[in-house]
């Protein structure tokens, strides 16, 4: 081959390399780059034995007995997951059921605007966003509503990324984020006008936990909706294959053990909440939330690639293969947990602070 031949080969080769690395990066518009992989907050040496950690802690879920651990161990997990999640998914870190004719953004758009819908806030209110992670469910209920939202993460790599968007999108004036535990919230009583949880309250070891602290927080009369992870009424526990599925859920999404859909409302009555409505978003007529997850196994299999070959560069820390590897894994249980309709990512629950407290006969 003649020297144009040779430099006509690596101009092919690295605009093909570019084309690999850069443009098909991002799975959605102004999402992080593979290139821009990291750790979180974790040092890109340390990834690879954070991941570790976790995967011991989070093996067994059911076994877990040392719960005060888990925050510190969800807070890794994002630290992990984040990046991947916002590069492979977007800046929402939830389901919601397909719509045909609608892209899979407008659709998580609708159950997100869902949400503010229900708890009924007018603008200028100030309501809590229960979980909020780098705020994609945030900025669209502030934009929708004009409320003003205050969201608390455990993950302070999510609180900077949560701020950065919210600049850029031109909303930092109605959202604010603030790094800190959902079971002891650093706000005083009877201050929020409303409250919302996205797929968030799944990682609380105790539900009565992080409830009990929404209610104390919520003003009398005002309403708190909840998208919560639950088995349906088709799991059964002596399945081998549905403990198999269910398991390798909490393993994947640093769940301290899935709560059964029954046992949602009971937990929510005991800390003095009234249900004003239950449903699972997830049932017929509602289309799967899980295709999502199907359509993408070209994309996994493309993304793998991508991840090992940054990490092998040196670009991402090491250990961003085995954690997307077990995210790959995760994947394919959400998706059999859907299939089976054993487990639901929607349980939605609208509960109200009564205006008057329950008397404590
Ligand atoms: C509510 C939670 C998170 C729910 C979802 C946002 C995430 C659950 C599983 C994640 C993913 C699985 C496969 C990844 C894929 C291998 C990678 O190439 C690109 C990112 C994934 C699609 C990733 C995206 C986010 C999830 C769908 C839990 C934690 C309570
Ligand atoms: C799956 S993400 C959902 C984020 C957001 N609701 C959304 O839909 O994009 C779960 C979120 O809950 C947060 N979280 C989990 N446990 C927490 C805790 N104990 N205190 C505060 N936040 C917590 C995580 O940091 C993360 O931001």
């Amino acid at each position: 081959m003649d020297s144009f031949g040779l430099f006509c080969t690596g101009a092919l080769l690295a605009c093909g390399l570019y084309w690999f690395l850069c443009l098909l990066g991002p799975a959605e518009q102004k999402g992080k780059r593979a290139v821009h992989l990291s750790g979180g907050s974790i040092s890109s040496e340390k990834v690879r034995d954070n991941y570790k950690q976790y995967w011991s802690f989070f093996r067994q879920p059911k076994e877990i007995e040392t719960a005060e651990k888990v925050p510190d161990f969800v807070d890794t997990f994002y630290n992990l997951v984040t990046d991947i999640y916002e590069w492979g998914w977007g800046q929402s870190f939830h389901f919601s059921p397909s719509i045909t004719g609608k892209s899979h953004r407008e659709a998580t758009r609708l159950h997100e605007e869902m949400a503010v819908d229900l708890i009924q806030v007018k603008p200028g209110d100030r309501i809590l966003d229960v979980g909020c992670g780098v705020g994609g469910p945030m900025r669209a209920i502030a934009a929708h509503s004009r409320a003003n939202v205050v969201g608390i993460t455990i993950n302070d790599y999510q609180v900077n990324r949560a701020r950065l968007h919210n600049k850029k999108a031109g909303l930092d004036s109605l959202c604010e984020v603030v790094c800190g535990n959902f079971l002891e919230m650093p706000f005083k009583d009877n201050s929020f006008d409303g409250a919302y949880s996205i797929e968030a309250t799944c990682h609380a070891p105790k539900l009565e936990d992080v409830y009990a602290e929404v209610f104390r927080v919520l003003k009398p009369g005002s309403l708190y909706v909840s998208y919560e992870w639950v088995t349906t009424d088709k799991y059964r526990a002596d399945n081998p294959e549905h403990v198999e599925v269910i398991q390798g859920i909490e393993r994947g999404d640093a769940l301290p053990g899935l709560r059964s859909y029954k046992d949602i409302a009971e937990i929510a009555k005991k800390v003095g909440f009234e249900v004003v409505k239950e449903k699972d978003l997830a049932m017929p007529p509602a289309l799967p939330w899980w295709t999502r997850l199907k359509m993408g196994r070209i994309a996994y299999w493309r993304n793998h690639v991508l991840v090992t070959v940054l990490a092998a560069i040196g670009i991402a820390p090491k250990g961003t293969v085995d954690v997307h590897d077990m995210l790959f894994k995760t994947a394919d249980y959400l998706t059999r947990g859907g299939d089976s309709g054993i487990f639901s990512p929607m349980h939605m629950i609208l509960l109200r602070k009564p205006q008057v407290p329950p008397s404590k006969s």
